[in-house]
């Protein structure tokens, strides 16, 4: 497996932790009588072909509990069948969910009534989809401005608009050409130039890429992480792609069966896996890709902190190892001129033969052990860097509203989920809010711009 894996910088700022999405007990049961499940914890207990067959439900999302901070990509990632799209629709009740709390900036999602929801959804977390629903009758550029002119900004403010995010993703003078004259990488880059045009708060990604060859799946995740890196807007992004999760997640929740096995960074779930499953999940990562040299360096001796390469807490194992070979001795990890510690062929070895501690309890180590009171304090601040783990990637963006619009639609017909429904796959509408033009739901795009 081929990886790289940016450089990750911590947000700054004091509203750098501040939640996005505050997410605490989120259930959501499909099929009858839903909402029996979570309020009974032997039901709740049960796995999951257990609980089909003695209540026709499926628990697609169980338990969940999590926030995305401001600035961060959020990636949900799990095998088919997850939950992960199921999940990430429940946060703007594009799915209704059967139990817990959802909060954006502090107010109950829950709570909110249609007119609310859907301004969330236009405006503050806006949904792109695998297939941006381009409507083939209009340019690029009318395609782009589409979002802002169902949001009722005039024509020339939104062409204006509209023609600035064109060259943010690199369609520069392929404003007048129709969506049937461009390739499908042009086209996600169309789709994505019009989510970001409508400026929401939070970008929910559900598998943008999946469907691209890749060589341009590479192409556009590099143009996310791009965009990430000069917008740094808050982001949650659907995957089932591990590499695609390591590349662009600043912190990662793996999924299985509907619940969250792990959250951490990708360093984290690379070097300390929860369980076996996420062991397994993770095997064949190139773990030196991801490993930082935090997780690797141990206490330099006095005659060590005055020479050799420097590198920051940030570099890659594999850039140490290139430093480490190039000289012949042990690279410094150096935070704002202090030495944190070393690197040495042993240590950087060991982290590619996964002998090496995980990150955190690492960096606590060598905080006990450090060798005067500020460098416990610059290991302890070096722990803190790598659980928070957020990132200055990434990007901004929008959900394609007429993407946004269909789904609008299907929430607002559809029936409460805890209310009993006929079988196990639940009510049509449900199924159209679920998926979205994605997945078949609403595919065609004059539908979706009769919808708005
Ligand atoms: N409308 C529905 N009615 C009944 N079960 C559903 C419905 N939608 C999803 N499910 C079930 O919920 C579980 C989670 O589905 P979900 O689509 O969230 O998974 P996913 O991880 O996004 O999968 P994929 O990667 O294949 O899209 C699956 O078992 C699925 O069959």
């Amino acid at each position: 497996m081929a990886l790289t894996v940016p450089t990750r910088k911590p947000p700054t700022g004091d509203s750098a932790d501040a939640p996005v999405f505050s997410v605490d007990g989120l259930w959501k049961v499909f099929g009858p009588r839903a909402g029996r499940i979570p309020a009974d914890p032997e039901l709740a207990a049960l796995p999951a072909a257990e609980l089909r067959e003695r209540t026709g439900c499926t628990a697609a999302v169980r338990d969940v509990g999590f926030d995305v901070r401001k600035g961060e990509v959020f990636v949900v990632m799990g095998l088919s069948g997850s939950g992960k799209s199921t999940l990430v629709r429940c946060l703007t009740r594009l799915i209704e969910p059967t139990a817990g709390t959802i909060a954006i900036d502090g107010e109950d999602v829950r709570a909110m009534d249609r007119t609310r929801l859907r301004e969330l959804r236009r405006h503050r977390a806006a949904m792109v989809f695998q297939h941006f629903g381009l409507l083939p009758h209009r340019t690029v550029l009318d395609n782009v401005a589409y979002g802002l002119e169902i949001q009722g900004i005039g024509r020339a403010e939104r062409r204006e608009r509209a023609a600035e995010f064109v060259v943010k993703v690199g369609l520069e003078g392929m404003e007048k050409r129709r969506p049937s004259q461009l390739s499908g990488g042009q086209r996600q880059r169309v789709g994505l130039a019009r989510a970001l045009a409508v400026d929401p708060e939070v970008l929910l990604f559900d598998e943008p890429f999946s469907a691209l060859d890749p060589l341009i799946r590479r192409d556009m995740q590099e143009e996310v992480v791009r965009l990430h890196r000069e917008e740094g807007r808050t982001m949650v992004f659907i995957t089932h792609d591990l590499s695609e999760a390591l590349k662009l997640g600043d912190r990662i929740a793996l999924m299985r069966d509907g619940r969250i096995v792990q959250l951490g960074t990708p360093e984290e779930i690379v070097g300390s896996p929860a369980d076996d499953y996420v062991r397994e999940f993770v095997r064949d990562v190139p773990r030196e890709q991801v490993m930082t040299v935090r997780s690797a360096m141990r206490t330099a001796s006095a005659e060590e902190t005055g020479g050799g390469p420097a590198l920051s807490p940030d570099a890659t194992v594999s850039e140490a190892i290139e430093a480490v070979a190039r000289t012949g001795s042990p690279a410094r990890v150096m935070d704002r001129g202090r030495c944190l510690g070393v690197v040495d062929h042993a240590r950087l070895l060991g982290v590619v033969a996964g002998t090496t501690q995980a990150p955190a309890d690492e960096a606590e180590r060598i905080a006990v052990t450090g060798t005067d009171q500020a460098e416990q304090g610059a290991a302890a601040e070096t722990r803190q860097t790598a659980t928070a783990g957020t990132g200055q990637k990434a990007a901004t963006a929008t959900a394609g509203q007429q993407a946004a619009a269909p789904s609008d639609q299907a929430a607002t017909a559809e029936a409460d989920q805890n209310a009993p429904a006929p079988s196990d796959r639940t009510a049509p509408s449900d199924q159209a809010a679920a998926h979205g033009p994605g997945h078949g739901a609403v595919t065609g795009t004059e539908q979706a711009e009769e919808a708005v």
